[in-house]
């Protein structure tokens, strides 16, 4: 007991940093983001590390005083992570960061010709409880003409030129989408301390019976959303006409990963609780990046109607309503909202019930 068994990997499959070596071949454009996503998967292979040892490196998931900018209560694992991340952009070349745990945006080389928007620790409240967590990131190029530093982050999702996340569960894997090209995954093999090439993802199914959703805040939802939901809830006997299956991680990274790999539809949507109007997740470093891999993964993403990729941000820690995943469902979502006739049809069918009955 005690002594480390040799994992054989499977042969041939290539290394990340090989990989972006490729990638500038093939558009040196792409040189700043590529340095800045290997300095983020060697930053993410020592948080992996910390994260395995749980509690035998300390108390990762205890609450702090302090607060972020949005009023979460930070973990430890929240400021350590933020430490990492942002030293670690300081090690590429990278103009500016934005972290979820900074109110401000941070200068780094005025020099360079990219941006990075962070959450350096996504799902917090799964730390302690042993569930997967993430680190998301977003990469925008400068903007030739901003008048400050918060300007260059306030481009739309489209505009981004690489984003991704890292999860850490049971394997650690980044998941990324650089230039033009393809989502992919690689996996870290622990015994070597580097990501090797796993999965090339997509096209994600455009059908599926399985939807997540923070099912406990349904008394503050939007009729519409309800009307979803329900709808999803009464599977074959109901207008979707199929048997749906529910599952919620609380962390984003763990859903858009599942979504990517077998379908599915998210949805974090506003609702009536203050200061959730526009939901809980962020525009810049959660639904951007997330929405820039679905979409090129063959998916669709929006705040629960329009493209989510097409919002220009007019504030770095804004919220947005966020829906993704499999096109149909998805698309469906926004139908709920936007069509009266579809509210119609399904009228008569509900009288105003409720999912959840007292
Ligand atoms: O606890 P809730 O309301 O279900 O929210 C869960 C959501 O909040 C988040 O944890 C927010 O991210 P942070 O942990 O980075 O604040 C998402 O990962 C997740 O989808
Ligand atoms: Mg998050
Ligand atoms: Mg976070």
């Amino acid at each position: 007991m005690g002594k480390r068994r040799d994992m054989p990997r499977i042969s041939g499959a290539q290394d990340f940093e090989a990989y972006l070596k490729q990638s500038v071949v093939a558009n040196p454009r792409l040189d700043a983001a590529a340095k800045a996503l290997s300095e983020i998967a060697a930053t993410a292979v020592k948080l992996s590390d910390l994260i395995g040892l749980g509690q035998l490196y300390g108390r990762l998931g205890a609450s702090r005083d302090s607060t972020n900018t949005d009023g979460d209560v930070q973990k430890e694992l929240d400021v350590l992570a933020d430490e990492m991340f942002v030293e670690a952009m300081r090690r590429a070349p990278v103009y500016g960061v934005v972290s979820e745990e900074l109110s401000e945006a941070v200068l780094l080389d005025p020099t360079a010709s990219i941006v990075v928007s962070m959450d350096p620790l996504d799902g917090s409240s799964n730390i302690d409880a042993n569930v997967s967590i993430g680190t998301i990131f977003s990469v925008l190029p400068t903007l030739p003409d901003a008048s400050s530093l918060e300007e260059h982050f306030l481009q739309p999702g489209s505009a981004q030129i690489a984003a991704g996340f890292v999860i850490y569960g049971p394997q650690t894997s980044i998941v990324f989408a650089l230039g033009d090209g393809p989502v992919e995954i690689f996996t870290l093999d622990r015994s070597d301390g580097r990501f090797f090439h796993a999965v090339t993802v997509g096209p994600i199914p455009k059908e599926s019976s399985e939807y997540a959703v923070n099912a406990s805040n349904y008394r503050h939802w939007e009729p519409s959303i309800r009307a979803f939901i329900e709808d999803c809830a009464r599977g074959v006997e109901g207008p979707m006409k199929r048997n749906y299956n529910m599952r919620w991680v609380a962390a984003l990274v763990a859903e858009a990963y599942r979504i990517l790999l077998r379908g599915g539809v998210f949805l974090y949507p506003g609702d009536q609780r203050p200061g959730y109007a526009d939901g809980r997740l962020r525009l810049l470093y959660e639904g951007a990046p997330i929405a820039f891999l679905i979409e090129r993964a063959g998916g669709v993403a929006t705040d629960g109607v329009n493209p989510l990729l097409d919002i220009v941000p007019s504030a770095i820690h804004q919220r947005t309503p966020l829906v993704f995943g499999s096109a149909d469902p998805t698309r469906l979502v926004a139908r709920y909202r936007s069509d009266p006739k579809v509210s119609a049809e399904r009228a008569p069918l509900f009288g105003g019930r409720g999912l959840i009955r007292g």
